[in-house]
């Protein structure tokens, strides 16, 4: 097995900013490329970006610089970190860096840009990924995380022996790097739990404008994210996703250990004025509700809100 030597990191805002800050400090700027347009690597070469303290150890290439590098070296992982609007384009300026033992990784939160993803680059090279329990936010050049979290991975297809194989890879190196993860049972299990989580607390503390403080205390924001979290698992049952109220409390109580002090990507959307990701919430989970006759009247509620909020920027 070919051991990962080089990742390269597309998107650098809170979460791929904190990887690109992990993975610097175990593989060194040798090893940890950000890549992007000619307009946003200028701005990360002009300012050293700094993750808890210490300045990311990354070499900064546009995409031009990083499909010239690859076409002699191919990347060995691709690691995705693009909000769900940027992914489709973000996927066609980064196709040149995938070559055909790249691992494909998307810490995007929702259920469906692997698919996405796998239309483009197969699944014997995309993992299936979710990234939780991580407080990560990044203002200007300064990102800090007081929890990096854990990365659950998996394969599309169990039996399939290239995708075992891309896996094995991809957490041998995580375990020489020193970076947490997990390999669930059932990794489309632990994505559908994921968009529990995500539909609660990250619309709770959009709409009701606080930090994560604002959810671990009882009260209405609170109610108001459980319930959304229930219509999850039943949108989810109907589906064929066997979710139960166990995975509701299972991701209740990660979320009650979150860094009080913290904020979900989507309320840091909400702060920067930044079109939020309400449509792979609330707005898949009202869409499967309706088309499956499950009510979802709290995700409604969720919607609307968020909605008038993007409005009123
Ligand atoms: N933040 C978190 O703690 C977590 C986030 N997630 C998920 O991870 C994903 C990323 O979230 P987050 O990091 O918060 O988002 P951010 O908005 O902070 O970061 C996205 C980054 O992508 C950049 N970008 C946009 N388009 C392109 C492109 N075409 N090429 C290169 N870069 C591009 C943006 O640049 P610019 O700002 O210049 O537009 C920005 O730096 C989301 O799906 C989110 O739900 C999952 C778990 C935790
Ligand atoms: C809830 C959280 C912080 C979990 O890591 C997340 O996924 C997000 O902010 O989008």
């Amino acid at each position: 097995m070919k051991p990962i030597e080089t990742v390269a990191i597309v998107g650098f805002g809170s979460l791929g900013a904190m990887y690109a800050g992990c993975f610097g400090r175990a593989m060194g700027a040798e090893g940890v490329f950000v890549v992007a347009d000619e307009a946003r690597t200028a701005t990360y070469r002009a300012e050293p970006t700094v993750f808890n303290g210490e300045v990311i150890q990354a070499t900064y290439l546009t995409y031009d610089e990083a499909a010239a590098r690859a076409a002699e070296k191919p990347f060995d992982v691709v690691l995705f970190a693009v909000k769900y609007g940027a992914l489709a384009e973000a996927m066609e300026q980064s196709a040149p860096l995938v070559g055909p033992d790249t691992a494909v990784i998307s810490v995007l939160n929702g259920v469906t840009s692997e698919e996405v993803l796998s239309q483009r680059f197969g699944w014997d090279r995309v993992l299936l990924c979710v990234a939780q329990q991580m407080d990560s936010r990044k203002v200007g050049a300064t990102v800090t995380a007081g929890c990096v979290g854990v990365m659950a991975l998996g394969v599309h297809d169990v039996s399939d022996a290239a995708q075992q194989e891309n896996l094995a890879r991809v957490t041998a190196w995580l375990t020489a790097i020193d970076q947490p993860f997990i390999v669930p049972d059932d990794i489309q299990h632990q994505l559908w739990g994921k968009l529990i989580c995500n539909v609660g607390v990250n619309q709770a503390c959009a709409v009701y404008d606080c930090c994560f403080s604002g959810i671990h205390a009882p009260g209405e924001a609170r109610e108001a994210m459980i319930a959304a979290m229930s219509e999850v698992a039943a949108v989810a049952r109907a589906v064929g996703v066997g979710l139960t109220d166990d995975d509701v409390a299972y991701w209740l109580d990660i979320i009650d250990h979150l860094n009080p002090e913290g904020l979900p990507s989507l309320r840091q959307d909400v702060l920067a004025r930044r079109p939020t990701e309400v449509e792979l919430f609330s707005g898949t989970i009202n869409r499967l509700g309706r088309e499956h006759g499950v009510p979802t009247p709290a995700n409604e509620r969720f919607y609307a809100a968020i909605k008038a909020i993007e409005a009123a920027y």
